[in-house]
């Protein structure tokens, strides 16, 4: 086992779909092989890479797959294993309600499904804490994105702590941030954290501007967000101000072209100046990549030290949608691991 794999992480954005691995995927293309789907279909490989709306495109195809609450289920169960096996400890997942009228799945059967597969992996003593946000797709409006708020608030009831927020995810190319800001308040006054997929492509600068009003409780990506790359001071100060973490996805943004390289991602600009950045994979199925990878990549990339990567990973754990004790917990198990860890791979503990 690698030093990434046996390094505790916190994983904080995977989109429950496109975190499908290929073992996973072979299962799903064996039982509907009418769809006549390859596996370069639903994912991007080493080296490949795509635009945006082929990444988007890609998606819809990998949903062809899971179509049916059995197919949830299976899909879910296995995305949190692999996380475990990954030394993933605490993981929040979040997917988009989806209804299908050929196999009866309703939106809120499709939540239960992942919700009762969280349940199982718990009961199985899966070693991973796993929580649920559900995702709103931007290309579906205002009004979807309204009743997934309040599927939300039905589940934050009942669920006791599995359901912890909501995700603004989708093409980011297409409506706007004013049709999502009442329900995204909505859930905030539910007691709904948010996590909000922003800046991905460039010169939305005024869309930015009014999620920061919200504020978000956390920011994907966040690609085109200071100055160098078109976006602005000004919007960086409200982000340092209101120190809203960034979950960064590299490869994810390399494969999906909107950072040319490593060692031009993002992760630089706000790692330097000391924001609270959080690795995150974005769909490890899809983008071909898992958690430790990512940090490994981080290491690499940025030069950084066994120790840097060591609080990044420890520092994720404060931006965890769960609440305090959750964060205590998770922070007393990283000191505990810590010793052994840094013994194996002979480093100096600070
Ligand atoms: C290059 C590229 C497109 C990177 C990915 N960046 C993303 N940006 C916005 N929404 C996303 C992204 N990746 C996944 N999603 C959302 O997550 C969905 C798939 O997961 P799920 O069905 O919600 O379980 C997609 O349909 C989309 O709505
Ligand atoms: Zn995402």
């Amino acid at each position: 086992m690698s030093f990434y794999q046996a390094l505790p992480k916190v994983e904080l954005h995977a989109h429950l779909n496109t975190s499908i691995s290929t073992t996973t995927m072979e299962k799903l293309i064996q039982q509907k092989p009418h769809l006549n789907i390859q596996h370069n279909m639903t994912a991007i490989r080493k080296g490949q890479k795509r635009t945006m709306d082929e990444c988007f495109e890609m998606f819809k195809v990998i949903h062809q797959l899971t179509v049916s609450i059995e197919d949830i289920f299976m899909v879910a169960k296995e995305v949190i294993k692999e996380f475990a096996a990954d030394g993933v400890k605490y993981l929040e997942l979040r997917s988009t309600p989806r209804e299908e009228s050929t196999t009866g799945m309703t939106k809120k059967s499709y939540v239960e499904a992942i919700l009762e597969a969280i349940k199982q992996c718990k009961r199985e003593g899966v070693d991973i804490d796993v929580k649920f946000l559900l995702s709103i797709d931007r290309r579906h409006g205002p009004v979807v994105a309204m009743e997934t708020v309040k599927l939300a608030e039905e589940f934050f009831a009942s669920t006791d702590g599995l359901v912890v927020g909501v995700d603004l995810s989708g093409d980011p190319a297409v409506e706007h941030a004013k049709n999502y800001i009442a329900p995204l308040q909505a859930a905030r006054n539910i007691g709904l954290k948010l996590a909000v997929h922003m800046a991905e492509i460039p010169h939305q600068n005024e869309e930015v501007e009014m999620f920061l009003g919200l504020p978000p409780d956390r920011i994907g990506h966040g690609t085109f967000l200071h100055p160098e790359v078109g976006g602005s001071e000004y919007l960086v100060d409200i982000i340092i101000k209101h120190q809203i973490p960034i979950e960064l996805c590299l490869t994810s943004n390399l494969k999906g072209q909107t950072v040319s390289s490593y060692d031009q991602h993002h992760f630089k600009y706000w790692y330097n100046r000391g924001h609270s950045c959080v690795i995150c994979t974005d769909g490890k199925g899809a983008f071909a990549s898992d958690l430790s990878q990512e940090y490994q990549i981080a290491e690499t990339t940025f030069n950084l030290s066994k120790a840097q990567i060591w609080d990044i990973s420890y520092q994720s754990i404060n931006h965890i949608f769960a609440p305090v004790s959750v964060k205590s917990d998770l922070k007393r198990l990283w000191k505990d691991l810590k010793p052994g860890l840094f013994n194996q791979y002979e480093l100096q503990i600070a």
